[in-house]
Parts: structure tokens; sequence; C-alpha cells
């Protein structure tokens, strides 16, 4: 039975309060974990802040680079615990989870000391009023301790995602993992430990949101900012504490995000590439397709493709290596899950494939199980297409042009992805002008350079991090000017 303690100053700290954590796979009891509270988070904030003004504060770049390496190593010299734990964390196939989670979970620390240590700066000289010189340069400031709340769906690759660049660029972090997933973000307190991170640098709260370890975090005056990724509902509620204060927020928010097919594309790859944007992860990526708009010429050869291959999909214990969909992250998401499954029979879609509960067996027969689900017929004003679902499910909608789809697509009050595809130069580069979201993946998804800019527009999110983006959120820059 695992005991997911609080992580605090480099100390395991148990409280009096403990919440179950279950496999959603089988619904199996995987451990308790000990909820935070005001005091915890107070002295996870405090602790954050005294590591600021401690040797952490005063290493070398070198130094933090040497360290932030060190982690490195120390996650892929025990990937299998880190795999073990976000596998009945989150009920992933051990095939996704062993090429994209814990894989990633590294290199978003790897990124970010290479980052820090070759990042150019900036400096200007000038010439003065008094017909001299003056020269101006700038620096770049650890933002001080920063609140990071982080998702169920991708929990330690959008942590570290997060936590990397947060120390390399000397911060210290509080982390506040999602209620459903504690596991690898307290793993990832004993590589601090074990590496040699100065106590305080990296902490862990338990808990949930509103008066729990969420609230008390991003409430607490001694956070320099905030990050968070998930729910746009929750990040305006995140973003409202923030005021308080007046500390900068990084938010990756939810998506409604389109996946566009015309009918000149590679068809077997835009029909892969669309299975994979949909279904991939359980539909739980804030990334992922809900929304399908494919050409006219094609639309039914599409449908019926997407629908063979959502109905080959092999559904089975996550750490068998044959198993390429897993369950949904608890029995609560699958009741929303189900919700709009229903909301979409009742008003009339055609149910292509899925649209229930796959009959599991034996254990698994307690698991957040749901069936691959492809509508089409809905109207473009329905909830099924409007809302965030997050879950295995798309709707396939038909256009004719390429404006006709470009309208439809823009018109949600999200902006995170989009794929398309067509074999158009020129068509790919207008869409990805005219498609006003954060991300336009073209003829593929969810490729990833980390030195990108990432982030969402409208109501998916606010700001942008990868690569010299992430400096604008972790670092203040400061312009001294020295007269000559
Ligand atoms: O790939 C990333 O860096 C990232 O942030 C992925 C986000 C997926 C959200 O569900």
């Amino acid at each position: 039975m695992a005991d997911f303690r609080n992580f605090i100053n480099g100390q395991w700290i148990a409280t009096g309060k403990t919440f179950e954590n279950r496999n959603p796979a089988d619904n199996s009891l995987v451990g308790m974990v000990h909820e935070a509270g005001q005091a915890e988070v107070d002295a996870a904030v405090q602790a954050a802040r005294a590591a600021l003004q401690g040797p952490w504060g005063s290493l070398k770049v070198q130094q933090r680079v040497d360290l932030l390496h060190a982690i490195v190593d120390g996650i892929d010299k025990r990937f299998d615990e880190f795999l073990e734990a976000e596998i009945k964390d989150t009920g992933k196939p051990r095939r996704l989870a062993s090429h994209l989670d814990i894989p990633r979970g590294a290199a978003n620390f790897k990124i970010f000391a290479d980052l820090i240590r070759n990042v150019p700066g900036e400096s200007f000289g000038m010439d003065t009023p008094d017909g001299g010189r003056a020269l101006n340069y700038a620096v770049r400031a650890p933002r001080g301790v920063i609140g990071v709340i982080c998702p169920w769906n991708l929990p330690l690759l959008l942590m570290t995602w997060k936590v990397g660049p947060a120390l390399a660029c000397g911060n210290t972090v509080v982390v506040k993992p999602s209620e459903d997933t504690p596991a690898t973000a307290t793993l990832l307190g004993e590589i601090m430990n074990d590496v040699g991170v100065p106590h305080g640098v990296y902490n862990v709260v338990h808990g949930f949101g509103p008066e729990s370890a969420g609230e008390y975090l991003t409430a607490h005056p001694g956070v320099d900012g905030i990050t968070f990724t998930g729910e746009t509902r929750t990040g305006e509620a995140i973003m409202t504490a923030a005021a308080k204060g007046l500390r900068p927020v990084s938010l990756e928010l939810g998506g409604k995000n389109p996946g566009i097919v015309f009918a000149d594309a590679d068809f077997d790859k835009a029909v892969a590439g669309i299975a994979r944007s949909t279904f991939e992860n359980t539909g739980q990526v804030c990334l992922g397709t809900e929304r399908v708009y494919v050409q006219r010429p094609i639309f039914e050869r599409f449908v019926a493709a997407l629908k063979a291959r959502a109905e080959s999909f092999r559904m089975g214990d996550p750490f068998d290596d044959d198993v390429d969909f897993g369950p949904l992250v608890s029995l609560k998401h699958r009741e929303k899950v189900l919700s709009y499954y229903e909301k979409a029979r009742k008003e009339g879609a055609t149910v292509v494939t899925g649209g229930g509960v796959p009959g599991m067996t034996g254990p698994l027969a307690d698991g957040a199980w749901v069936q691959p689900t492809i509508w089409t017929g809905l109207p473009e004003t329905s909830p099924v297409i409007r809302e965030e679902i997050f879950g295995p499910c798309c709707h396939i909608q038909p256009f004719d042009t390429e404006d006709e789809v470009i309208r439809m697509a823009n018109e949600t009050p999200y902006g995170l992805a989009a794929t398309v595809w067509t074999q158009d130069l020129s068509a790919a580069h207008r869409l990805g002008a005219a498609l006003n979201v954060g991300l336009c993946w073209i003829n593929s998804w969810f490729l990833r350079d980390l030195r990108t800019a990432f982030g969402g527009a409208r109501q998916s999110g606010i700001g942008r991090e990868g690569g010299v983006h992430s400096l604008e959120f972790y670092t203040e820059m400061r312009n001294v000017c020295v007269k000559l």
C-alpha cells in the first residue's frame, strides 16, 4: 500500500488527513495520499523562500546545470519506478507512458539546462546627449517562489515542463499535483534528495483545489508566480487569486481543437493522424482533436476509415504491451465523458461507433473504461461540438471550401491547437496563418521541438513556454544602463 506524503524542505510530511489513490484500470486501491492543509502549504512556501536565500540562491549557472543533468540521470536510473507509478496513477498503456511521459519528464530538465548555459544576453550601446556613450545590458533574475499546479493527464511531463525551467532559472517551487495522480511528483522528491538539490528547492503538497492545497498555494502571499495547466474555469480562479499581490501567471488551459482534412490529403496518413490526435491517451490530451472537419469528397470514406481505427484498439491491462487503449483517469471523469455521450445521443447524433462502456471482464470491469466514440450529424451549435469533453471521442463534420472550414474551426472561445492535413503547400501556410490557435500542426500532430513557443490563444491560456519563451515567466528582466 503506497503512502504519498508531502515533500517539504527535503522531509516527508504526513498529515492526519488522507484520501484514497485508486488505479483507474480496475479501481483497486493503490495507496493513501496525505492532504496538505494551510500549515503544510505555508511551511512549503517558507522552505522555498529560505532555499532562495540559501546555497541554491548563490549557485553558479554551471552548478545548477550540473544538478539538472543529475536529475535527468536520476529519473533515467529509476525509469521503471516512474513508469509503474505513472501507469498505476493514470491507467495509460505502458507503450505510451514509456515513450512519452517518462522520457519527456526527463527531457524537460535537459532542454532547460542546455538553455541557461547557452542563451545569449541583450545589450545596447547608445549615444548620450552629452556627446558620450552609455551601455545598456539586460540581467535576468529568478522570479522567486513559483507555485506549480499540474494536471492528471500527463502528470510527470506537465509538471517537469514547469519545474525544469523554474529550477534552471534559479527559482524554487511548490508543486501541487492533481489529487488523482500524486505518484510521480512524490517520487521526484526522492530524486531531488538523492542528487543533492538543496532542501526547499522542490516541494510537493498534495490535495484538491478549493479549500485545500491548491487554493492555499495560489492565495499564499509568499508565492511570486503561478503556473497552471488544466481547465479554463480553474485557470480563471487561479488568475483571480494571483491578482492579489499582482503575481504573474502562466496558464495552459482547455481547448476544443479542430482537425481539418482536405480532399487532397494523404488519406492513410490523415486517418492515422486524426486517430492519434483523437484517441491517444484515451482522448485526455489538451492538444487532442474533438472536432474533425473533412472535405466532402472524402467524407464518407474518411468516416468509415476512422471508425475502423477506433474499433481496432486493444483495451486491457495497461501493463500489457499489446494494449494500446486505457481507461479514463477516474470514475468521476468517466461520468463527465459519458454525460456527453448521452447528450449526443439525445440530440440525435449518428453514433458511428462507441457511445458507451466496453464490456471489460475480471478486475478491469471496475475500471473507468469508455468506448472510443465517433459522431456525425450534429449542428455546430451542439454542446458536444462547443464544449471540451476531454475523452476519446470526436464529431466529424463535412465541409466544402477553405473559407467555410476556417470559419467553423475558429468559431470557439478556445484557441489551443489544430491539426491540418493537406498536400497543398500554399493551403497549409494559409491555414497556419488563419487558424486562431497557439499551436498549428500541418500533416502531423503533437510533434514537439521544446525550443518552440508553446501555449494557447484566447481562453486556452496566457503566455508561452518552451525554449527562450520560458524565460519570460521564470525570470524578471532588469535593464542596467551604465554611463561610459
Ligand atoms: O508537450 C508539451 O510540452 C506539453 O506541454 C503538452 C501538453 C499536453 C497537454 O495535455
